[in-house]
This record gives structure tokens, C-alpha cells and sequence, in this order.
């Protein structure tokens, strides 16, 4: 049934690959345990121990497959080429073993441990956003490779026998534990999917594309609600719109992609120094607002200074080419945020104007204190 789901879902996803293969892992797990069920009744070795073990095992490898196929934007390359190793060595000694005497069970048990540990480090290393699926899925590979474990262990005392080590009552509780993790994990794979993807969407409704920065509607709606909570705990609130000094140039002489580079690196400086409850948006074009909350002008006149500082001598060179880069800056600030955004921004943006106008490269407070040169 979970098979027939994930099958689904791959035609859901618009045939994500991943999802083949973890609907196949199901298939092939039901087939290996209907062998290894046949031992009970059948004296055919080839087909209940040696075929059985080789799906059963099979099965957690595909599941693994499935995991890196899906992970695949999320890591790095050597994690992958580590993961198909791995995979390679897990079923190479397998399949040349092949024993009637319980060994085969205990080594098999162990590997698919092994393997399961190693879906959990392949979540860790991929750092999805949101966490909550990855996190109950590591639960359920961590506890699904103890189980394995403590199969190995319950079947080690039987290698070199030939009694039939699965009708052990203890071994029962271990298989229907086996199949409850396999169709949990089964329910939860889909849900990391969609989330995952959800999370991305979200993304890029909220980010802009070339920068990372908020787009103008995400930078609004946060710095609004941002001015309300200031006005509630009456702190005073600071923005800064900033623009690259003619930037136009930059795209006339070294062309449109280095433009882009550049207002990609604006961004990053622009990140450096600030607090995590400011916000910094791109507005449109080549230009970027930062509204710091609990701030006064004086701190503000400060940070947007010595911004101005950094990006003009900032070693600029973008693909070997010596770009020159400065920014103009306009503040604007109310005390206990008793002004609305939109108020808040025409202060700076006039500012900014006022910036310009004389001379560029340069800070000026709307309000304000400071009309500071560099
Ligand atoms: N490369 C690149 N250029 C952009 C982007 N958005 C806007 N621009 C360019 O930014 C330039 C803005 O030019 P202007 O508005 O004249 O401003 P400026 O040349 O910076 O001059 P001042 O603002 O007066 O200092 C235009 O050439 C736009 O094409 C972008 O996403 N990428």
C-alpha cells in the first residue's frame, strides 16, 4: 500500500525520481519478506535465503538512493559520490555470501543498521528548511537501525545453526516493529517533500531573487509590523534607503551581468554589521532599505556611515575587472515610532535625494543631526 502511495505521489510530484525509487523499496522489501516467509514451508535456499536477503536488503538501499536522488541540490557533491560508495560496498559482500545457517540474517541485519545510520547523517548533513519533517525522519531511521541492531544481536547466537531463527517470538515483535517504522517512514517522505517545497515557494514570494535580501512587498510588510511593535514599547525606529552612485555607468561599461555581481556584493556588505532584527530589503533596481528598530539617530547616522565607508573602499573586482562602487545614503527617524512607514520612507527617500544632489557618497539625516561627507 505505501508502495502504491509513493507511487502517487511520483506522479504528483511531476515524476520526481526519488519518489520511484522509494515506491520500488516497498515493492522490493514486500518481495523479500514474502521469501523469507517461504522459508517456514519451502526447502528452496536460492529463492528463501539467498534471493530473500538480497531484496531485503536491497529495499533500505533504495531508500537510501531515493534519500540522495532527493537531497541531491543540498549536497555536496563528494557527499554524494561518499553515498554511492557506500551503497556499492553494502551490497558487494552481501551478495557473494550466501548462507542457510543464520549467518546471512545476523550480516544483513547489521548492514541495513548500518545504512540506516547513514540516512540519518545524509538528513543532518542536507540542513532542510523546515526542520520538523527531517527531524521526526532521522527519529524513525535512528530507531529503525536500533531495531536492526537488536536483530542482529537476537540472531547472532543461532549462526551455524539451521533451526529457523525468524519464527522466534522475539523476532516477530522485532518484524512488526520493522514494518511499522517502514510504513511510518513511508507516510513521512511525501511530507518532507511538499514541505520542503513549500518552504521554497514561500521563499521566493519573500526574497529577491538575485540578492537574497527581502523583495520590496516582504521588506514593507515586516517593517510595518516592525513599527508597530516599536510604537508599543515607544522605541525609536531608523531607515535608511540607500543607492549605488551611478550605477548605470557600471552596466553601460562592464555590461548587465557584472551589474549584477556588483549589486549581489552591495548586498553582502550591506548584511555586515547589522543586528538580526533589522530588516534590509531591495527595493527595486539599485536601491535598498534598512529599517533598524530600537535604534537612535546617532547610532543610525553611524551605521550608515560607516557603511558608505565600506563599499567605497571596498577592494571592488568583480571578474577581474577593477568596478568602482560608491553609495549614497538618506536616514530617516522617529522617536517612539509615532509615524507611519510610508512617512517614514519619503523622509529618507528625500534625504537620499538631498545625498545626491550634493555630491554623492554621503549620509544625510532627513530629521537629522548629521550631514556627514566622507
Ligand atoms: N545589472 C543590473 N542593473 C540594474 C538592475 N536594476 C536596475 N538596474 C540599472 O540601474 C541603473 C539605474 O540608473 P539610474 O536610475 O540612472 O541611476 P544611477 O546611474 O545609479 O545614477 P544615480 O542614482 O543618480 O547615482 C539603470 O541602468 C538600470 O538598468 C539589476 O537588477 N541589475
Amino acid at each position: 500500500m505505501i508502495g502504491c502511495y509513493l507511487a502517487m505521489v511520483y506522479k504528483l510530484r511531476r515524476h520526481d525520481k526519488s519518489f520511484l525509487v522509494w515506491s520500488v523499496a516497498c515493492f522490493v522489501f514486500v518481495a523479500g519478506g514474502c521469501a523469507a516467509g517461504a522459508r517456514a514451508y519451502l526447502d528452496q535456499p536460492l529463492l528463501t535465503y539467498l534471493l530473500a536477503d538480497l531484496l531485503l536488503l536491497l529495499s533500505p538501499a533504495l531508500v537510501v538512493t531515493g534519500l540522495v536522488l532527493f537531497l541531491r541540490g543540498q549536497l555536496s557533491a563528494r557527499s554524494r559520490q561518499q553515498a554511492a560508495l557506500l551503497l556499492t560496498l553494502y551490497l558487494l559482500p552481501l551478495s557473494m555470501l550466501y548462507q542457510v545457517n543464520n549467518a546471512s540474517t545476523a550480516l544483513t541485519s547489521l548492514s541495513i543498521a548500518v545504512v540506516f545510520i547513514y540516512a540519518v547523517v545524509l538528513l543532518k548533513k542536507a540542513r532542510l528548511t523546515p526542520g520538523f519533517p527531517a527531524s521526526v525522519l532521522q527519529l524513525f531511521f535512528a530507531l529503525h537501525s536500533g531495531l536492526m541492531l537488536l536483530q542482529f544481536l537476537l540472531v547472532m547466537p543461532f549462526i551455524g545453526e539451521e533451526s529457523r531463527v525468524l519464527a522466534l517470538p522475539s523476532l516477530q515483535w522485532v518484524l512488526l516493529g520493522h514494518v511499522l517504522l517502514t510504513t511510518s517512514t513511508g507516510f513521512m517522505l511525501p511530507l518532507l517533500s511538499f514541505s520542503h517545497t513549500e518552504n521554497q515557494l514561500l521563499r521566493l514570494t519573500e526574497l529577491d531573487d538575485l540578492t537574497q535580501l527581502l523583495n520590496r512587498r516582504e521588506f514593507l510588510k515586516r517593517a510595518n509590523l516592525t513599527l508597530l511593535n516599536s510604537r508599543r514599547q515607544q522605541h525609536s525606529v531608523v531607515v535608511l534607503m540607500i543607492d549605488l552612485d551611478h550605477f548605470k555607468l557600471i552596466n553601460d561599461r562592464w555590461g548587465h551581468a557584472i551589474g549584477d555581481l556588483a549589486l549581489k556584493k552591495v548586498a553582502d556588505l550591506l548584511k555586515v554589521g547589522l543586528r538580526t532584527s533589522d530588516l534590509i530589503g531591495r527595493l527595486g533596481g539599485e536601491e535598498f532599505a534598512v529599517l533598524m528598530p530600537n535604534t537612535s539617530a546617532g547610532q543610525a547616522a553611524f551605521i550608515g556611515q560607516r557603511l558608505c565607508e565600506r563599499i567605497a573602499h571596498h577592494a571592488w573586482e568583480i571578474d577581474a575587472r577593477p568596478v568602482k562602487l560608491t553609495v549614497s545614503v538618506g536616514g530617516a527617524t522617529c522617536v517612539d515610532a509615532l509615524r507611519d512607514l510610508t512617512e517614514l520612507l519619503k523622509d529618507a527617500d528625500d534625504a537620499l535625494y538631498q545625498a545626491k544632489a550634493s555630491g554623492r557618497n554621503k549620509i544625510i539625516f532627513q530629521s537629522g543631526p548629521s550631514i556627514t561627507s566622507l
